[in-house]
């Protein structure tokens, strides 16, 4: 094998990159040709078709002839404009990577280039040989091709690019992690954003986890840092490329804590394009039921906070998120064919139109052969016929009463309108109950199912001031999917990030609700910043992976990190400062002291509560006024300099961290390791 010098590298880049530049003047001319093509076409069917479309003529014809045309020439603009995009992101930095594979070279990027002779000058990170290079070794390997098979090969030589601004500034033949000095000046780097495009330096362990199939569930744990953000994000990107014939960014969800990924995600995967994956949190599954609007329900973040600074209330929401209260609650659903549904009254303006006991005899007795959800589907219909009955009855007996009263004549079609307005106002709230499900009493199977009275007593208050808790969320919504049959069909895969923080019911929830899908959850046990205590996750089927190394943090930091939560992380970070334990009376002066000192590119203050945050920022902002208080539902996640309350530091990562009034977390040791491994160089304890 000709191992290539720097110089037959740096000539190798020189022509890769003049290529691309041609390249991307030639698309640029087909671009402008095929878009004067389709505004023609456009044109023409306006001027000559659209006008006279007529039958008779034949031009219809003509139109319909025309189509595949117009449809070709679209996708072929379509086309035109990826491929402008890719390679305009491209020159730059054509590729990253290089591993010989039997006598070949093959250069990696973050997307495929051809020539015209259709050989392949780059390939794209997420081909099937490509994975070759994420083995971060050389020797006898394998990779497996889309059908499942395995190809053996032999990886003769891995090299890594330093490239900027089109031009070769390093290179490094590199078969191990360990001294890989990109994957180091990466880690070290704190200029950029909390997450990075890991696509050069993605690690064995976590490509392997990247491309599992997307036919199975696959649950992985890792420590902080250890990239699990980062990897599903490439999974993403990499299942897209894989299925790109039958699955599209929006058969993709991602349930994260907090609203700020779909940010991050365009800006992190450029390959991605324009297409947008979903992102929700699990709060935000309840706005997809009209059923629930109008309940008041507690946030996550309140919810911490409750149960943290409150001696009351653990005890309920343990119960309400145990594997007991669960097995109970679905035996109930199973149960509730045969008995047990409870109805409301539909009560309209000029009183009752269906009591309860008349639905639930028509639910035992008249449809009593059918499953539960086809019974109330049928219901359903049943009551909007009668509904519309009742409106033609109220509008005609209106219309009468108009008449009479009516003192001008000839305006019979206005009376009929008004008549019609007043007998659908009459029944307007009957309407909307039919139609949300609202006669299925939800909230009161809920509380049935609840069989400790004293939690049920507690629950039922809450209920009546519309006071419902976070904890009522997964309950009520699984009862809801369950008894209703409702599914997200469109759904294909779903990865949930931070899983430790769900319950087995909210995990159950998602798994009903988006049944179609296969999950990636990713997650950490010793990161469950909850209060309360739960059962672990009860995944069946799954592939469960284990990621070990941190990325994030120094070497110091990471030790820290192991003091707090023993063998919790195996560093493979540089060394930096000492955690700084900090005794002072006056924490706002030391921080403003520390900060006027050095320069600190990103700060984050952390503090035990709301309220503190609010004071560091009043005490804060004249000196620095670029300071932020982060709110509970901003989506920023950016910003140089913030104070935040600790419930919402999750999955950030700031160069240096301050923690005030550290001995807070003297007693909540997982607490204390969320908070310190947010920092990735510099940590600051105050009064620990
Ligand atoms: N292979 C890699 N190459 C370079 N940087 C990496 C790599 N893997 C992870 N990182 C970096 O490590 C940091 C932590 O990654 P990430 O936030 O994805 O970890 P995490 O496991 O989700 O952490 P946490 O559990 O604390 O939320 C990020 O800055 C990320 O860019």
């Amino acid at each position: 094998m000709q191992i290539l010098s720097f110089e037959d590298e740096a000539k190798h880049l020189g022509f890769i990159v003049d290529f691309l530049k041609v390249f991307k003047a030639d698309l640029e001319m087909k671009q402008g040709r095929t878009a004067e093509g389709i505004v023609g076409t456009r044109y023409e069917i306006n001027e000559n078709i659209s006008n006279v479309i007529d039958f008779e003529d034949g031009n219809v014809m003509e139109f319909v002839q025309m189509l595949p045309e117009i449809r070709t020439t679209e996708m072929n603009y379509n086309y035109i404009r990826t491929m402008l995009e890719r390679t305009t992101r491209m020159i730059p930095k054509p590729y990253f990577g290089k591993v010989v594979v039997d006598g070949e070279a093959i250069y990696i990027g973050t997307g495929t280039i051809k020539n015209k002779d259709n050989d392949i000058l780059i390939y794209d990170w997420r081909t099937p040989i490509a994975s070759l290079f994420y083995e971060n070794r050389t020797g006898d390997l394998s990779y497996i091709i889309p059908d499942g098979s395995r190809i053996d090969a032999t990886v003769e030589q891995r090299r890594q690019f330093i490239i900027a601004d089109g031009a070769l500034i390093n290179m490094f033949d590199s078969d191990m992690y360990i001294g890989d000095e990109i994957l180091q000046n990466m880690i070290t780097d704190s200029s950029q954003s909390r997450l990075k495009n890991i696509v050069s330096t993605i690690q064995q362990e976590q490509n392997d986890i990247i491309r599992l199939p997307l036919s199975r569930d696959t649950l992985v744990y890792g420590p902080p840092g250890s990239g699990k953000t980062s990897l599903a994000m490439q999974r993403i990107a990499y299942l897209l490329y894989q299925h790109k014939n039958t699955l599209d960014p929006g058969n993709i969800l991602l349930v994260s804590p907090n609203e700020v990924f779909n940010d991050y995600l365009s800006d992190v995967l450029p390959e991605l394009g324009e297409n947008h994956v979903k992102n929700t949190t699990f709060y935000r599954m309840l706005s997809r039921f009209p059923y629930f609007k109008g309940r008041n329900f507690e946030h996550v973040y309140e919810n911490i906070r409750r149960l943290r600074e409150s001696e009351s209330g653990h005890a309920i929401y343990e119960y309400k998120n145990s594997l007991d209260y669960f097995s109970g609650l679905h035996q109930y659903i199973q149960s509730l064919g045969e008995a047990g549904m409870v109805f409301r009254n539909l009560v309209g303006e000029n009183g009752m139109f269906f009591t309860k006991d008349a639905l639930s005899h028509i639910f035992y007795n008249e449809l009593g052969s059918h499953p539960v959800r086809r019974r109330l589907a049928k219901m359903q219909e049943r009551l909007l016929v009668r509904y519309n009955e009742e409106v033609r009855r109220l509008k005609d007996e209106r219309f009468e009463v108009l008449q009479e009263t009516n003192t001008y004549i000839g305006e019979t079609e206005e009376l009929k309108k008004e008549a019609h307005e007043y007998a659908k106002k009459q029944l307007k709230v009957v309407h909307r109950q039919i139609s949300l499900f609202r006669f299925v009493h939800f909230e009161k199977l809920y509380l049935n199912s609840i069989r400790d009275r004293q939690f049920r007593n507690e629950t039922v208050r809450s209920i009546k001031e519309n006071d419902f808790k976070y904890e009522d969320i997964a309950p009520l919504l699984y009862l809801y999917i369950h008894v209703l049959g409702k599914t997200d069909r469109k759904i294909q895969h779903v990865l949930i990030d931070e899983v430790q923080d769900y319950s087995n019911i909210q995990y159950y929830v998602m798994r009903h609700f988006y049944h179609k899908a296969t999950f990636t959850s990713l997650g950490d046990p010793n990161q469950q910043i909850h209060p309360g205590q739960k059962d672990a996750l009860v995944a069946r089927d799954h592939t469960e992976k284990r990621l070990v190394q941190s990325y994030r943090s120094t070497n110091q930091i990471n030790a820290f990190l192991n003091g707090i939560i023993p063998d919790s992380i195996k560093s493979v970070s540089v060394d930096g400062d000492e955690v700084q334990k900090v005794s002072t009376d006056d924490e706002a002066e030391y921080i403003k002291v520390l900060l006027e000192k050095d320069d600190h590119p990103q700060v984050a203050i952390i503090t035990p509560t709301r309220a503190e945050a609010d004071r560091y920022y009043e005490i804060l902002k004249n000196d620095f006024p670029e300071i932020k208080n982060l709110g509970e539902t901003d989506t920023l996640y950016n910003q140089s300099f913030i104070v935040l309350p600790y419930y919402l530091s999750k999955g950030f990562e700031y160069n240096t961290v301050i923690l005030t009034d550290a001995q807070n977390y003297q007693d909540s040791k997982h607490i204390l390791y969320v908070l310190a491994s947010r920092a990735t160089r510099h940590l600051y304890l105050l009064n620990p």
